[in-house]
């Protein structure tokens, strides 16, 4: 049983705070998401501010998407100060795979960083699991597999998501899968980017940090198959998603598709 009204309910009293560190593409559109279920969204990455930062927010989402060596470390130094505070953390590895830079920081990362949730997209999260060549960039070139995310998880002690035509879930002991969703989100960049932020406004509200993903996914993927309808094309499916995830209703969660294994 997920209570997925009940947590949404909960985002919207607490208005937990998530400090992102987004990449500039996506930045502004994950902060809407954020605010649009009820949560509060700072978006910095100066090293200058960062600990501080972290140490008070809610929970911490880092997103390597346009990293360089300075943002780098302040995903360590934001890493960390949430880690010593129990901030929960969520990262995503942005084009994992894809160039040894990123690889190597999403590792790097892993290890100095108490990760709760590590989401990323089948190419990126197929590399870090050792098979190869399954990214463009940061697009996925296939699907995963429950295995995969059930094998990340152990390996690195996270809840991994995997997302997907459908998305796979695992803290290593019990799998999600999730089949919400529309293949037009493909076509809108960031739809990954912003999933995250409404799983990290879960992380917020609910300490299971496989229930809080599930949530998180079917909740934005929901509102992504009701904003189809309304939308002729990948740009309004964009502004309506921003609005039906601020018109979430109760009976909407009758539409989520979700497997729950273990
Ligand atoms: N073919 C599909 N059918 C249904 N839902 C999909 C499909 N492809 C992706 N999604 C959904 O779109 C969202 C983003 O997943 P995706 O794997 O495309 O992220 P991503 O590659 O990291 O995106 P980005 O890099 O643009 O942020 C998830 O909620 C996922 O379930
Ligand atoms: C297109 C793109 N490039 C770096 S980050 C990003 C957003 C989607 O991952
Ligand atoms: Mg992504």
């Amino acid at each position: 049983m997920i209570n997925y009204w009940d947590d949404l309910q909960a985002i919207r009293r607490k208005r937990p705070l998530v400090h992102h560190l987004m990449n500039y593409v996506v930045m502004n559109d994950a902060a809407n998401v954020t605010l649009a279920v009820g949560a509060s969204p700072i978006m910095a990455h100066a090293r200058e501010e960062v600990e501080e930062l972290a140490a008070k927010a809610d929970v911490l989402y880092i997103n390597i998407g346009t990293l360089d060596d300075r943002w780098v470390e302040s995903f360590i130094l934001a890493g960390k100060a949430a880690s010593r505070n129990n901030v929960p953390v969520l990262l995503d590895p942005v084009g994992a795979g894809a160039t040894r830079f990123r690889t190597e920081t999403v590792l790097r990362i892993l290890d100095e960083v108490e990760v709760g949730v590590l989401k990323g997209n089948g190419g990126e999260m197929m590399a870090l699991a050792g098979v190869a060549g399954m990214i463009k960039g940061v697009d996925s070139l296939g699907e995963a597999s429950p295995e995969i995310a059930e094998r990340l998880a152990r390996e690195y002690g996270v809840t991994a998501v995997i997302t997907g035509p459908r998305d796979y879930v695992s803290d290593g002991k019990r799998v999600a899968i999730v089949s919400n969703g529309t293949p037009m989100l493909q076509y809108i960049t960031g739809s990954g980017c912003m999933v995250g932020s409404v799983i990290a406004s879960f992380m917020a509200v609910n300490r299971d940090f496989l229930i809080a993903s599930v949530e998180g996914l079917v909740t934005f993927e929901i509102a992504a198959e009701k904003a189809e309808r309304k939308s002729s094309g990948p740009a309004s499916l964009k502004v309506n998603l921003i609005d039906e995830l601020y018109n979430m209703k109760p009976s909407d969660y009758e539409m989520a598709r979700v497997e729950l294994r273990g």
